[in-house]
């Protein structure tokens, strides 16, 4: 083998390690979780040595050296950081990342139901809601989207933690959930808030807007375009001014750095698992679009691995 082989070979064996032993990855975040790290990082109000980190998690001092290992791979996943403390000779601190700020357990917007539910796929409408809570993010950047209607209906909107949110945030506008039957049974709504148990595939309630969001990528194209000409029957009576907001990823690996791709790539091999259903690119979104009878669409890409999609008659 020559110089340049050699290195070839070497590179693909460490590739293929890394994949082999990336499921540890998930396993040693939810372990992060079980035991509180985020939590406890978090109610430290500062970095946190390492001895204090594992006098906080009741672990023998004899064990010090496998929480250190455990927090490094962490670290390098960049779930935590390891600053050098200042006060305590120097000794390793730790503290949250953008990511692990979004498993403190109080936080408005925390994703550890997500996690959970890799694990045990059984409290599916939790994690939908404790994804939801990050629309409030999308609104306060996409206000244009939303402030000149009103009415509006998400569908497939689950138990109305995103349509709770568009309430509140736009004042004038009224909202329908439409889900089916058993999930919106005994859900109570408010003056602008109803709840309508019904099938997407057979009628949507009339509105100017109709909201979709992570639903088309549990559907194939033959369910999608049949869901988006009910929607499009639904804005019908707003002629050309009605839309529907799509939010969904749309894959695009010339753009998207790597970490954004691979999130979207898994994301397209789970919907393919548990719905036949996939994550798409622009193109294959306008081929949607233009087998539902719609006319043109405008893409925001604002806001993490999903985009805001308008779509016009
Ligand atoms: C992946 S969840 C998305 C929930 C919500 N939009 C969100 O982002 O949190 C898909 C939703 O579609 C609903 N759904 C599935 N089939 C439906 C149908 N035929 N008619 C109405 N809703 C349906 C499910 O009950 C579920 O709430
Ligand atoms: O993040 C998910 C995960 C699922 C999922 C995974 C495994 C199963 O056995 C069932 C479901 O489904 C999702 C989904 O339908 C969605 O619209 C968004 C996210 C996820």
């Amino acid at each position: 083998m020559d110089n340049q082989n050699a290195i070839e070979f070497f590179e693909g064996q460490n590739l293929l390690y890394m994949q082999i032993f990336g499921n540890l990855r998930p396993v040693c975040l939810m372990w992060a979780c079980e035991l509180g790290i985020p939590d406890i990082i978090s109610n430290h109000g500062k970095p946190i040595t390492l001895l204090e980190l594992v006098s906080a998690l009741q672990i023998p001092p004899s064990k010090v050296g496998f929480v250190k290992r455990f927090m490094r791979f962490l670290a390098h996943n960049r779930i935590f950081d390891i600053h050098e403390s200042q006060e305590d000779h120097h000794e390793l601190a730790y503290a949250l990342t953008p990511a692990s700020k979004l498993l403190v357990n109080d936080s408005i917007h925390c994703l550890s139901p997500m996690l959970q539910f890799m694990t045990d796929p059984c409290n599916f409408f939790l994690v939908m809601a404790s994804d939801s809570r990050m629309v409030d993010l999308v609104l306060k950047n996409c206000t244009s989207i939303f402030e000149e209607l009103d009415s509006i209906v998400d569908v497939g909107g689950g138990t109305g933690t995103t349509a709770r949110i568009i309430c509140e945030t736009f004042p004038k506008l009224k909202c329908v959930v439409l889900d089916l039957p058993h999930v919106v049974a005994n859900l109570t709504g408010s003056n602008r808030l109803s709840f309508v148990g019904s099938d997407m595939f057979k009628s949507i309630p009339q509105a100017d807007a109709v909201l979709l969001k992570w639903v088309l990528h549990d559907w194939n194209e033959e369910n999608c375009i049949k869901i988006l000409k009910r929607c499009k029957d639904s804005i019908s009576s707003k002629g050309n001014r009605g839309k529907i907001i799509i939010i969904d990823a749309v894959i695009n690996e010339k753009l998207d750095d790597q970490d954004k791709t691979q999130t979207k790539l898994c994301m397209d091999i789970a919907m393919m698992i548990a719905f036949n259903g996939n994550e798409r690119t622009e193109e294959e979104w306008k081929q949607l679009f233009i087998g539902a009878g719609f006319q043109h669409y405008k893409i925001y890409h604002t806001f993490g691995f999903r985009s805001l999609i308008e779509v016009y008659p």
